[in-house]
């Protein structure tokens, strides 16, 4: 298994490109799903979760081109996918695919909406939680499909006429949730309302792209989406917005080891929750047409107190990489994590640097040091692993990350962006 090597104590200087979202990419695959022709996504990024993803659309027939490269593209220029989906060959989303990613069990909603079934494995993802599917089946349920547990799967079915138009009221804002409303609703017959849905940049991304094709949905951004059922969708060509967790942990990074990057093609109403923070850190961030610059020379890191929330709240996918920055605070940090109750594992691998970081409930006091030291560490999710890359760029010494496969999920070519603005940072490959 590949392991990253890092010396600290580097300054960060120079230009990181950002990437496309991965979560934004999937759930657009995954509406290639909904129609017959073709969809063209440009910006995708190079990601583990999206090769995993491409193997699963192939199994239900999807058919997929990735473009070459073009003169003056880079292997960071994100990727052109083109996927059809001429006919669904095969509604089964198996065990050995779902299990290591959460987002492809959202093929549930394309599935019934088109093929008028789905079998699905339930999901697996990062271990941040128990994260259950309960509102994702309360979708389908309430736009008609008969759900049923077997064996490990769901399996959903439309009724006779197809999904019928709904008011889905969320009990709590799900991201996934959303999604699946907003794919099982498009092809619906009549009108769904949804309430209290999730107002994430990345479910904006998936509206836009699903009215591209043909689809009828207004107010996505807001708490109330109003979709009005058509009979097809038709291909699109939509580009991939901006990563703002990568852009978001780029910023972090830069405020740990201090030193000036900008944060290329980046957008900041994506992400400005985050960087109020880093402001109030003590880093200094200025937005132009290239981007977001951060920047932090001589002013130390001061201490703050955050709670996640859902969009435009602080996110819990930049949690963990706001902890790391907050162990080299000179004071003491609140931090509370209100989105998934079991998101605190990275603090004893950021104990093994020496951070000093005490857990009650919900909340994680962090008490900043001096001095970090390297030491071998090891992440059990994607946005824990890359809270230790951030930390270990401030340590003394080497630091070395185990289970790389997490960051290989959702950091497109981390260590030549952060090896090309001064990052002392290598990739050991293992067995
Ligand atoms: C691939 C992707 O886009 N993943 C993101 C997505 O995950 P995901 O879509 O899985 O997260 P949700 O927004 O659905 O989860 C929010 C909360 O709702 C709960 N819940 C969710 C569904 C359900 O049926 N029942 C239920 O109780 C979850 O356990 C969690 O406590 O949004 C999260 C919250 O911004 C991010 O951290 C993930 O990076
Ligand atoms: C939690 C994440 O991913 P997933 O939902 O796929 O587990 C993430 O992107 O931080």
């Amino acid at each position: 298994m590949d392991r990253i090597r890092i010396t600290g104590g580097a300054t960060l200087n120079g230009v990181i490109p950002i990437s496309g979202a991965k979560n934004a990419a999937l759930p657009l695959m995954i509406a290639s799903l909904l129609t017959s022709e073709t969809l063209e996504l440009h910006n995708v990024p190079r990601l583990a979760d999206v090769q995993q993803l491409l193997r699963i659309l192939g199994n239900h027939g999807v058919d997929t081109a990735i473009a070459g490269k073009r003169p003056g593209q880079t292997s960071e220029t994100g990727q052109s996918i083109r996927l059809k989906a001429a006919s669904i060959i095969d509604t089964t989303a198996p065990y050995e695919l779902v299990s290591r990613m959460r987002a492809s069990f959202w093929v549930i909603a394309p599935l019934v909406a088109r093929a008028g079934r789905a079998r699905v494995s339930l999901p697996g993802g990062c271990a941040i939680g128990t994260r259950p599917v309960d509102l994702l089946l309360m979708v389908m349920e309430k736009l008609g499909a008969k759900v049923e547990i077997e064996g490990g799967y769901v399996v959903a079915t439309a009724p006779s006429g197809g999904l019928r138009g709904a008011h889905i009221d969320f009990p709590k804002v799900t991201v996934g949730g959303t999604h699946t409303a907003l794919m099982a609703a498009v092809l619906a017959d009549g009108e769904t309302v949804i309430d209290n849905a999730a107002r994430e940049p990345e479910v904006v991304d998936l509206a836009d792209c699903l009215n591209a094709m043909g689809a009828r949905i207004s107010g996505a951004g807001q708490s109330r989406v109003v979709i009005q059922g058509v009979g097809s969708l038709g291909g699109a060509s939509h580009t991939v917005l901006p990563d703002r967790i990568e852009a978001g942990t780029y910023a972090m990074a830069v405020a740990m080891t201090g030193g000036e990057v900008l944060l290329e093609g980046a957008r900041p109403e994506l992400l400005q929750s985050a960087l109020d923070i880093i402001v109030r850190t003590g880093a200094d961030i200025t937005v132009s047409n290239e981007g977001i610059r951060v920047r932090r020379n001589g002013h130390g890191i001061d201490p703050v107190d955050v709670t996640t929330e859902p969009f435009p709240g602080f996110p819990t996918d930049l949690q963990a990489q706001l902890m790391a920055l907050l162990t080299r605070a000179k004071g003491t940090s609140r931090i509370r994590e209100t989105i998934f109750e079991n998101r605190f594992m990275h603090v004893q691998e950021l104990a093994r640097l020496g951070s000093r970081i005490r857990l009650d409930g919900d909340v994680a006091w962090v008490d900043g040091v001096e001095r970090l030291t390297g030491a071998p560490v090891m992440a059990t999710d994607l946005r824990a692993s890359v809270s230790l890359v951030i930390a270990a760029l401030a340590a003394d010494g080497d630091t070395t990350v185990n289970r790389v496969y997490h960051l290989d999920r959702g950091f497109e070519a981390l260590e030549a962006k952060l090896g090309r603005c001064g990052a002392q940072v290598e990739r050991l490959s293992g067995d």
